[in-house]
């Protein structure tokens, strides 16, 4: 079997900083600094962290669990009813088979035991449109579309509040990320992984990285794991006064490699879980390019620019069913600066090896 690569820049860590981002709310500068210090630690050795003092409410938490509660327990046709496929938004409903994740270690794409709601930035401007901007799709389920929207603007907001810190994390302007997400297309997915008798746990299998600048997951169970520098999965226990947030693909550029996207997965089991993941995004037409001054030693051409938006519409136009069939039908086209998946964070070195190998 291929073995999973890992960076060498990521510690040999076995588990995860727990970090109080209350002074990241401060008026202060120098509070907010000294928050920003133990960010730029744990995104440099771990990039992945829990947060406390978050200000998100245990009512909007319950609301949001209860949603999805609700609306997973339905029948398959009626959940059918608002299918992600039906959207020109990239909003709701996605069964389990929809999405197709590929495997680096076995080179292939794979289904998850797992179905989703997927909603995105509500946007209804005809001076601007994007793919995966738009209106979303709701569910006639009772108090679902409040309640999922209240948690998204919190989540959002909260979202804000860590780019503040990134920037501060990277010594730029504080500013600098947030002047940058007025209409980003960041996706909350709701996600459910059904009781499975049948669950059989594999090394390596479903592992990733996320697209986006950084993930705001909030689980509600066990079952999430990390790759460290060692190759070594860690397990990132369920701690329910805490967020996990986690580096994605695009900090990984803006920062050139001073924060990697971590690998991370979700381990088989037959329990039931929900896991509520924002993925937070720049605005779509952002340049994501290194913005730190090239360091001695540091390679100035480890990263190519990319579009923010035409990444993460080139992604998700490669793992969902619908969309493939949109592409197949010439329907939608891949974007330009389309890479092919998988090619940040510690997969990248399978990548590049095997395209070299000709593998
Ligand atoms: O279910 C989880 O805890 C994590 C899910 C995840 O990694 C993802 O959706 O990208
Ligand atoms: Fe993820």
């Amino acid at each position: 079997m291929t073995r999973i690569r890992t960076t060498p820049q990521h510690s040999a860590f076995q588990k995860i900083p727990v970090i109080d981002i209350a002074d990241l709310f401060s008026e202060h500068v120098n509070d907010r600094k000294q928050v920003a210090k133990v960010l730029a630690h744990a995104s440099r050795e771990v990039g992945f962290f829990y947060i406390t003092g978050h200000r998100i409410s245990a009512t909007r938490v319950d609301n949001l669990k209860a949603a999805a509660k609700h609306f997973f327990s339905q029948p398959l046709a009626s959940k059918m009813q608002s299918y992600i496929g039906l959207s020109t938004n990239h909003s709701g409903y996605v069964p389990e088979g929809e999405e197709q994740f590929y495997s680096a270690s076995q080179s292939v794409h794979k289904a998850d035991h797992k179905e989703s709601y997927d909603i995105g930035f509500e946007l209804d401007n005809a001076d601007y449109k994007r793919p995966m901007l738009g209106t979303n799709q709701w569910p006639n389920v009772e108090n679902f579309q409040a309640n999922v929207t209240a948690y998204y603007q919190d989540a959002l907001s909260l979202g804000k509040v860590l780019f503040r810190g990134f920037a501060l994390a990277l010594g730029l302007p504080e500013e600098t990320f947030v002047k940058q997400a007025i209409r980003p297309p960041s996706q909350l997915r709701l996600v459910h992984y059904p009781y499975d008798p049948s669950a059989q746990d594999r090394e390596g299998i479903g592992a990733h990285t996320d697209y986006e600048c950084f993930t705001l997951l909030l689980p509600t169970a066990d079952g999430l794991q990390v790759l460290n520098g060692a190759g070594e999965w860690i397990d990132v226990p369920y701690r329910p006064d805490c967020f996990v947030v986690n580096i994605g693909d695009m900090l990984e550029v803006l920062s050139n490699g001073r924060f990697i996207a971590t690998s991370h997965r979700v381990r088989k089991v037959k329990e039931e879980r929900y896991s509520f993941p924002l993925f937070c995004s720049l605005d779509y037409d952002t340049c994501i390019e290194p913005i730190l001054p090239v360091m001695e030693g540091e390679d100035p051409n480890k990263y190519s620019a990319l579009v923010c938006g035409d990444h993460l519409y080139a992604q998700t136009i490669q793992t969902f069913r619908y969309l493939q069939k949109r592409f197949k039908a010439g329907e939608v086209s891949l974007p330009k600066s389309a890479k092919a998946v998988a090619s940040f964070g510690q997969f990248k070195a399978v990548i590049d090896k095997s395209s070299q190998s000709g593998a």
